[in-house]
This record gives structure tokens, C-alpha cells and sequence, in this order.
């Protein structure tokens, strides 16, 4: 199989959403899960998306990345219009563009370290290159993994098995990584670990990151912070302090409940 490259311009936005619908059911079942939704997401970004329980956090993430389909609207997704796409396409582009990092790490539990790490390559039927070998080592390296790397992921604490997940997004390089409530398993040590390594992912490596979190301290790490309530774009805001997050999330909380 030949590797498909999807070129896009540095400036133009990884993720750019307009008016985005997405609708569930009928008549008095009728969700809005996502509604009228405009929003870009730049590279180099490390965004959380945050929000009450049932807001359209997930939803917007599985639009964003391709997962999902719209009811309404336009996703670009690295420079294509991913609700033009039919599946076949859709699925390049993911495997070419987009990363995905989860709270239950997803990992293959036959596989090593290393060889999970190497699995989107695999997927996608082609080799590392020898720059790509060398990037592979260095996140290896930084990542505290050199050691157990050969090992399967039930010999890994779950902090280790995050940042094999960690390597194994940003091994590629993609447009963009998503991140669904990354620390949900860890302690909150290996919390802090894993969100300084996204930070750091995004700053030092260029690395766009798009975190659902429900957890201030999270969303914290964060350079930007979108809000959803009800399916609606509520807030877009700078870095902030835990506090300041959950004071923000009060207001929609109450009003969800
Ligand atoms: N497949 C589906 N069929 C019907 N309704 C759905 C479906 N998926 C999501 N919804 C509804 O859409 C809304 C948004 O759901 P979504 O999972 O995106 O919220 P969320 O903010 O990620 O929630 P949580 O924080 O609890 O994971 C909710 O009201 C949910 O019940």
C-alpha cells in the first residue's frame, strides 16, 4: 500500500468547524449534541475541551477528527473537507494526520512497548525512515521508556502505558492528536507527567494537541480552553488556573443540572 500525504498550509487552522450541527434522534427525542458550531484550532495549540457531562464534548471530538459524521456543516480536517469524504478517504486521512491518545490507553496487549509504538506505521504499510527511527528513540528516551520497551503493557504501570501511548501518537507526527480524558486512569502523579508531556509535546515539538478533560488541573496545562454547554460554543479562553476553570464550569454545571 502507498502512503498518502495530505498537504496543508503552516498557517491555515488543523481543525476549522463551520456551523456544525450534529443531531440525534427526532421530534421530542431531539439532541443537538452539537449546535452551530464555529471554531478553528491552530497549530501548535494545546486546546482542552471542557464542559458538563452530556455537553457534546465527545461528539465534537469524533467530528473533528473524522469519526463522526455532521448533521450540518463543514469540518476541515489538515486542509480537507472531511464531511465531503467518503469512508476510504476518511480513514487515510486519520491514519496520516491524526493521532489518538485515550483514557483506557488502548493499547495491544500482545504487543511490546515498541511495537505498539510502531503499530500506526504498520497500519498504514509503510516503514520508518531512518529520521523517523531516530525521532522514535528520542520520544523513547524522553519518555522514561528506554527500559521497558520490550516489555507487553501488562508489565507497565498505567502511567507507562500512557506514555507508550503518548510515543505511539507522536511518533508520526501528525496534524493533530486527540486526547479523551488522558489522565482518567493515572494517579495524580503520573497525571502530572502525562499532561507536562503533552505540554511540552505542543510547545518544544509544534505538536497540536485537543484534550477533552473534565478535570480543572488538566485543563490547566492548557493554552487554550473552549467551553461547551448544551451543544453550544460557550467559552474560548486563554490559559487559566485550576480556580479560575472551575469557576467558569460552575455556572454551566448548575445550569445543566
Ligand atoms: N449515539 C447517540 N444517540 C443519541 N444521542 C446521543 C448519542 N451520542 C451522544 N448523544 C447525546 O448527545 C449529547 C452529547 O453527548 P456527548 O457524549 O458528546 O457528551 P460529553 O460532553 O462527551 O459527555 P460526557 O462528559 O458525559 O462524556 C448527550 O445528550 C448525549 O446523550
Amino acid at each position: 500500500m502507498t502512503s498518502t500525504t495530505f498537504q496543508h498550509s503552516p498557517t491555515q487552522p488543523v481543525v476549522s468547524m463551520r456551523r456544525v450541527s450534529k443531531i440525534y434522534g427526532e421530534g421530542t427525542g431531539r439532541v443537538a449534541a452539537l449546535d452551530e458550531i464555529d471554531v478553528d484550532i491552530h497549530r501548535g495549540g494545546f486546546t482542552a475541551i471542557m464542559g458538563p457531562s452530556g455537553s457534546g464534548k465527545s461528539t465534537f471530538m469524533n467530528v473533528a477528527a473524522g469519526l463522526d459524521d455532521v448533521t450540518s456543516g463543514e469540518v476541515m480536517l489538515a486542509g480537507q473537507p472531511v464531511t465531503h469524504l467518503g469512508d476510504d478517504a476518511r480513514t487515510l486521512l486519520r491514519r496520516s494526520e491524526v493521532g489518538f491518545i485515550f483514557q483506557a490507553f488502548n493499547l495491544v496487549p500482545t504487543l511490546s512497548a515498541h511495537e505498539n509504538i510502531l503499530l500506526p506505521f504498520e497500519l498504514a504499510g509503510r516503514r520508518v525512515s531512518a529520521e523517523e527511527g531516530r525521532w522514535i528513540e528520542h520520544l523513547v528516551g524522553t519518555l522514561g521508556l528506554a527500559e521497558r520497551i520490550s516489555h507487553r503493557p501488562s508489565e507497565l504501570s498505567g502511567g507507562q502505558q500512557q506514555r507508550v501511548a503518548i510515543a505511539r501518537a507522536l511518533a508520526s507526527r501528525p496534524a493533530i492528536i486527540f486526547a479523551d480524558e488522558p489522565t482518567g486512569n493515572l494517579d495524580s502523579r503520573s497525571s502530572r507527567e502525562v499532561l507536562t508531556l503533552l505540554r511540552t509535546a505542543a510547545r518544544e515539538y509544534g505538536q497540536t494537541i485537543a484534550m477533552v478533560s473534565h478535570d480543572p488541573v488538566a485543563a490547566s496545562y492548557a493554552d487554550r480552553i473552549l467551553v461547551i454547554a448544551d451543544g453550544h460554543l460557550v467559552g474560548d479562553h486563554g490559559p487559566l488556573t485550576p480556580q479560575e476553570i472551575s469557576d467558569l464550569l460552575i455556572g454551566f454545571e448548575v445550569g445543566a443540572a
